[in-house]
């Protein structure tokens, strides 16, 4: 049997605070502005890919949640592998002794622990993770903001994950790219006391994606050139401040102003794109409700609607029993001890002051989970002979 190179890893997923939403170069992925993000705990959210590179293998293959899937048909996948393979016979050319991994065939496996393609950002974990495994199987010297520009063009958010904490994506200017990368604004142990709560709201596949909305929207849409030109410079420079400052209301505000403006420009689009529906707009009144005497919590939403709250660590039990309250029935997976910790303060109920006819309460998995997850770091290698996810013939372990 020939030698066997593998790598695994895992990587997380990226919650955008500055959206990015429109493109100047769709087959390199460039953006129309910078964006900034979170980082989110692979404790909870994250891709997992184990990469194998044999001369017994005959062609690359993918397996993605159990499913063979072409390679051929997907550029962005081609993209990244021909960018990692060239690096790696560069190497190889450079040094007589490595061995020849760049001339040999690869199996990739990937798992999400979270529904992919439902607006949970699973592209961005998952090409983040993908680069990062290949990185690691060709022994790539490549920081992670080098790296972002390979993985950005796999998808664009993808470039975030590649770093944990707070993350901001410069759109750069060069027409290659090589200035469209992303760069840590600060580590998740800025910060530890921020945390999320994904509330999935609906777990299906969405009806425009990212990539054909984005650019429906740059084509109609003439709010987008004002966002473009006006909002997201300054509000990226006020961002970096109030995480850098730790300015919880600051960040909050901006967060939810720019969520706010995305979905503004969506319904610009025309023909519009909606990613919110009722339930989403029933959590914007009611963290607008909870923020009436001070903000507590921030609300976002990507191309999908599901809401994401931020907010700090204190206020988490009270904004679950106040979810709890509208939403019955949500599945939630106390990882972080929140119910454990605070058994009186998740079952209170609605805060004192606070008007309850906002809105009606929703029926039964009206949101179907809660998640409580919080900022945290970037990709991370794993052992391939513990965690690895194919077997001896280099075929998953797991089928769906
Ligand atoms: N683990 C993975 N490895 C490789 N590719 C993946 C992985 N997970 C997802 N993808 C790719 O990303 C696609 C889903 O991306 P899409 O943008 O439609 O959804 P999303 O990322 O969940 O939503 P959004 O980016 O709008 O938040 C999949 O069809 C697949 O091509
Ligand atoms: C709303 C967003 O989540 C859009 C993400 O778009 P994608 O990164 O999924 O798009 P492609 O680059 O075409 O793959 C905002 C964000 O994450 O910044």
């Amino acid at each position: 049997m020939a030698a066997i190179f593998e790598a695994t890893c895992t990587a997380p997923v990226n919650i955008a605070v500055v959206k990015y939403w429109g493109k100047r170069d769709t087959s390199l992925i460039l953006p129309t502005n910078s964006s900034l993000s979170v980082t989110l705990s692979q404790d909870q959210l994250h891709s997992k890919t184990s990469i194998r590179a044999s001369a017994d293998f005959s062609s690359d293959r993918l397996w993605l949640n159990g499913h063979e899937e072409s390679i051929e048909k997907n550029k962005r996948l081609v993209a990244c592998l021909r960018e990692t393979r060239a690096l790696r016979a560069s190497l190889e050319a450079e040094n007589a002794s490595l061995p020849k991994l760049s001339g040999l065939k690869i199996h990739i496996c990937s798992e999400n622990n979270f529904p992919t393609a439902a607006g949970l950002a699973s592209s961005a974990s998952g090409y983040a993770c993908l680069v990062y495994t290949l990185s690691k199987l060709f022994e790539l010297p490549l920081n992670a903001s080098d790296l972002s520009v390979v993985a950005r063009q796999g998808s664009g958010s993808a470039c975030r994950s590649l770093f944990g904490g707070f993350v901001a994506w410069e759109m750069g200017e060069k027409a290659d790219g090589s200035d469209s990368r992303a760069v840590q604004i600060a580590p998740e142990t800025h910060w530890p006391d921020l945390q999320a709560m994904i509330c999935v709201v609906s777990d299906e596949k969405k009806g425009t994606s990212s990539t054909e909305g984005m650019q429906l929207t740059v084509k109609t849409s003439a709010l987008l050139q004002h966002r473009i030109k006006e909002v997201v410079p300054k509000r990226m420079d006020d961002m970096i401040a109030a995480i850098h400052a730790k300015d919880f209301p600051k960040f909050a505000e901006l967060t939810m102003q720019d969520s706010n403006q995305f979905h503004a420009v969506c319904l610009d689009t025309y023909p519009p794109i909606f990613y919110m529906n009722d339930i989403s707009r029933a959590i914007i009144r009611i963290i607008t409700e909870y923020n009436k005497d001070g903000v507590k919590a921030a609300y976002t939403f990507d191309a999908g609607p599901n809401a994401v709250i931020y907010a700090p660590k204190e206020n988490m039990a009270e904004i679950y029993s106040i979810l709890s309250h509208y939403f019955p029935g949500a599945a939630f997976d106390d990882s972080l001890d929140l119910v454990k910790e605070n058994p009186q303060r998740v079952a209170a109920g609605l805060p004192q002051n606070f008007d309850a006819r906002i809105s009606p309460v929703f029926t039964q998995g009206a949101v179907k989970q809660i998640l409580h997850t919080k900022a945290d770091d970037g990709p991370r290698t794993l052992d391939s002979a513990q965690h690895g996810l194919l077997n001896a013939e280099g075929l998953p372990k797991r089928l769906a």
